[in-house]
């Protein structure tokens, strides 16, 4: 039985504030039961104004810990860097007290940097309190791209590693990524999406109509760990 509930919104930005608020009260509850709190975000350029309207949230952001769901191997200074829209849009105002847990070493590749990355994913106080990914329109999340060379081992439900490198065609650059598990150890899980080309995919992810294609996100759709909440708009 899939879990999941959809909210749609006429209007981006209204969708935008109320994903915020939702996730900020949540972040609450967490550091009001466990006197902390950790947030997973996506990068892309969908979840920019949802960022702008969290960072103004009051809450005790110096108990929270945010990090990415997946980045782009590409430096900080990159436009196409996950961190940099998190740090320019996201840790401001309110926020910028908050803990950033980068997914990005200086080495040339993601293998080079993994044993260090796993350090720094060590500071987290997993499991997570809120997870939000995003989805490409090729039915990508996170990095779980279709023909990513390690999608396999990310999505497996028994992996036990928590971060590893993805290359795929549709990637641009090499990539790292929290595996399918590690995501779903997570008290809350949502997925940020926007435009009805993408709610076709998802609709076609949920239905097991990809007609051959490959939507990773349906191993999201499927899972029942964990609820899905979609927030959507046009
Ligand atoms: O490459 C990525 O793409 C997805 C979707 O991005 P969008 O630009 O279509 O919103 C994103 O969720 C992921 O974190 C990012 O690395």
């Amino acid at each position: 039985m899939l879990n999941i509930a959809t909210h749609s919104f006429t209007d981006c930005q209204a969708l935008a504030a109320s994903l915020a608020e939702r996730v900020a009260g949540l972040l609450r509850e967490a550091i009001a039961a466990r006197g902390r709190a950790v947030l997973a975000v996506s990068g892309g350029s969908t979840p920019k104004h949802f960022f702008e309207h969290l960072s103004h949230a009051e809450l005790d952001w110096p108990k929270v810990q945010v990090t990415l769901v997946d980045e782009r191997w590409v430096p900080e200074s990159s436009e196409r860097s996950n961190a940099r829209l998190v740090k320019a849009t996201l840790l401001t105002d309110r926020a910028a007290a908050a803990t950033f847990v980068p997914l990005h070493q200086d080495t040339p590749t993601p293998e080079e940097g993994l044993a260090a990355l796993e350090a720094q994913v060590d500071a987290l106080a997993l499991p997570f309190d809120v997870v939000v990914l995003g989805m490409g329109p090729d039915g990508h999340t996170a990095s779980f791209f279709p023909g990513g060379d390690r999608l396999a081992e990310a999505l497996d439900p028994a992996g036990t590693a928590r971060v590893i490198p993805m290359r795929a065609d549709g990637a641009g650059e090499p990539r790292i990524t929290f595996t399918l598990p590690a995501l779903l150890d997570t008290r809350a899980l949502f997925l940020h999406i926007e435009g009805d080309a993408k709610r076709r995919v998802l609709a076609d992810a949920q239905l097991g109509l990809a007609e051959g294609r490959d939507y990773p996100v349906r191993a999201v759709l499927e899972q029942t760990r964990v609820p899905v909440t979609v927030y959507w708009c046009p």
